[in-house]
C-alpha cells in the first residue's frame, strides 16, 4: 500500500469520528483491515490519525488566518492532518505532505478545492504559523495549546489548580508506553521477559506494579506469550485496582462492571483457582469478551453473566460476596492519551448523570456484600464529581459503610492518597488517570 492511501485512510477515520462520534481505537483497527494497511505503515497511520486528533484545536488555531471562508468537514480534516505532518513529523518532508493533500483533494473534490488546499498549505509553508503568545487568558491558552475544550480546562483548573491542569493536559498529548500484566499464577515476570525477547520484543519490569512489565520495542499483542495466556495488555493504573481489592484464595468475588474482563481476570489470577469471580456486565455481547479473556489465560474460576448491576439484589437476593468491585462506567477523562476523541465528545452535563449511575451501582453492591466485606470503587477519570463527589454522596446514604485507607497497594502509590481516596493523574507515573476508593461494611 502506498503512503497516499495511508493518508486517505487517516482522513476516512477522522471523518468517521466527526460523523458518528465513533471511538478512534475501534475505527483505527477497522481501517487497518479495510484499507489493508501493512504492518510497516500501521505506525505512521496511527501517528497521523491520533496526532491530528490530539492536536485538533491547535491545528485549527493555526489554520484560521489562512481560511477565507468556511470549508467542508473533510477538507478541514485534510488540512489538519497535512498541517500536523508539516509541524510535528520531522520524518515527513513538507512538500510530500502538501503534494499528497492536493492529490486527495483532487480525487475527493474538484479543482477549486485542490487549488485552495494547495494555496493554504503553501502559504503556511512560506509564512509559518502564528504564535500562541497572543493568547493572554491562561485557561484559553492551555485549551488551545494542548487541544482540550475550554470548559474542561476551566473545570480542572477549579479542581486542581492551573499548574496541575497544564501538566495533565500536556501529558495527555504524549502516546502511552505499552504495558502488560503477567499472569503470575502461571509464570514469573523474568520468565515472560525472556520469552518475549525470543520473539523480538524488548520489555522490562514495571517499577510501579509487581506484576507489570513495560514494553520498549515491539508489540506484545502478536506474541506467543500473549496467545498462550501468560500476559494481558493492561495499563499500570488499571492493574492497581485488583491489588486494592485484595482478594484471597477461596473467596467469592463480584465484579459488577466487568467487560472486557481486564480486572476480572487479574482478580481471578490472584485467587489461584480457589474461589470464584462472578463477572457482570450490562451488555450480553461483552460477556463473550470476558469469557474469551478468561479462557486465553486458562482461568477456570470466572463466571460471566449479563445483568444490570443495579438489579443485583433482585436477581440474587440471598447471595453475599466477600469482596465487590465496582469499576464503574465513567467519563474516561483519565484515558485521553488513548482515546482523544473523548475530550471533544463529552459535555459537562454528562458528568452529572454518570455520578447518579455510579451511586446506584454502589448502592446495589452494599446489599450483596458480607458484613466486614470490602467494596472497591474505581474509575478511569480524573473528575471530582464522579470520584470524590460520588464517594461522599454514597457515604452520606450508607452509614453502614466506612471509607478505609487503600490497602494492598505498593507503598509509593498508597502515599498519593488524600482523605483515604486515591486519585492518580497521568503525569504521576505515566499511567492512566484513575481513581480508587475502598470501603468496609461495618
Ligand atoms: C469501565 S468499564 C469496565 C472495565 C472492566 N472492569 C475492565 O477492567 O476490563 C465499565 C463497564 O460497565 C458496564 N456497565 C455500564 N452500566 C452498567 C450497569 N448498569 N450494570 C453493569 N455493567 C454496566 C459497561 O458495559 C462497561 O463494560
Amino acid at each position: 500500500m502506498s503512503k497516499f492511501s495511508l493518508r486517505e485512510a487517516a482522513l476516512h477515520i477522522l471523518d468517521q469520528i466527526d460523523k458518528n462520534q465513533s471511538y478512534s481505537n475501534l475505527l483505527l483497527n477497522h481501517a487497518i483491515q479495510k484499507f489493508n494497511i501493512s504492518k510497516k505503515d500501521t505506525g505512521l497511520l496511527t501517528e497521523i490519525t491520533y496526532g491530528t486528533l490530539q492536536r485538533k484545536m491547535t491545528l485549527d488555531y493555526y489554520l484560521e488566518p489562512f481560511l477565507k471562508k468556511k470549508v467542508e468537514g473533510w477538507v478541514r480534516n485534510l488540512l489538519r492532518l497535512s498541517l500536523y505532518q508539516m509541524i510535528y513529523l520531522d520524518r515527513v518532508p513538507e512538500r510530500a505532505a502538501i503534494h499528497e493533500a492536493v492529490e486527495i483533494a483532487k480525487k475527493k473534490g474538484h479543482k477549486g478545492i485542490s487549488g485552495m488546499v494547495n494555496g493554504v498549505l503553501r502559504s503556511i509553508q512560506r509564512q509559518g504559523v502564528r504564535t500562541l503568545d497572543e493568547i493572554s487568558d491562561p485557561v484559553i491558552k492551555i485549551s488551545i495549546e494542548t487541544s482540550h475544550p475550554e470548559w474542561l480546562v476551566k473545570r480542572w483548573a477549579a479542581h486542581f489548580g492551573l499548574e496541575k491542569t497544564k501538566e495533565m493536559c500536556e501529558r495527555n498529548l504524549i502516546a502511552p508506553v505499552q504495558t502488560a500484566r503477567v499472569n503470575t499464577s502461571r509464570i514469573s515476570r523474568s520468565e515472560v521477559i525472556d520469552m518475549l525477547k525470543q520473539e523480538g520484543v524488548e520489555a522490562s519490569e514495571s517499577t510501579i506494579v509487581p506484576a507489570g512489565i513495560r514494553v520498549k520495542k515491539g508489540n506484545i499483542a502478536h506474541t506467543g506469550a500473549y496467545k498462550e495466556g501468560y500476559i494481558s495488555v493492561q495499563d499500570e493504573s488499571s492493574m492497581l485496582v485488583a491489588y486494592a481489592l485484595g482478594a484471597v484464595p477461596g473467596e467469592s468475588i463480584l465484579d459488577m462492571c466487568a467487560a472486557p474482563g481486564g480486572k476480572t481476570t487479574h482478580i481471578a489470577e490472584s485467587l489461584n483457582n480457589e474461589g470464584e469471580v462472578l463477572a457482570l456486565d450490562l451488555h450480553e455481547h461483552k460477556i463473550k469478551l470476558i469469557k474469551e479473556n478468561a479462557d486465553r489465560l486458562k482461568l477456570e474460576n470466572v463466571k460471566g453473566e449479563a445483568m444490570d448491576g443495579r438489579k443485583l439484589n433482585e436477581h440474587y437476593p440471598d447471595r453475599q460476596f466477600d469482596r465487590i468491585l465496582v469499576d464503574a462506567p465513567c467519563s474516561g477523562l483519565g484515558v485521553l492519551r488513548r482515546k482523544p476523541d473523548i475530550k471533544y465528545a463529552k459535555r459537562e452535563q454528562d458528568l452529572e448523570s454518570l455520578s447518579r449511575i455510579q451511586q446506584e451501582l454502589l448502592h446495589a453492591a452494599v446489599g450483596s456484600l458480607k458484613k466486614g466485606g470490602t467494596l472497591v470503587y474505581s474509575t478511569c477519570t480524573v473528575d471530582k464529581e464522579e470520584n470524590e463527589g460520588t464517594v461522599n454522596k454514597f457515604l452520606a446514604d450508607h452509614p453502614e459503610m466506612e471509607l478505609t485507607a487503600p490497602a494492598g497497594l505498593p507503598e509509593s502509590i498508597a502515599a498519593l492518597a488524600e482523605n483515604n481516596m486515591l486519585q492518580i493523574f497521568p503525569q504521576d507515573f505515566d499511567g492512566d488517570g484513575f481513581f480508587i476508593a475502598s470501603f468496609k461494611k461495618k
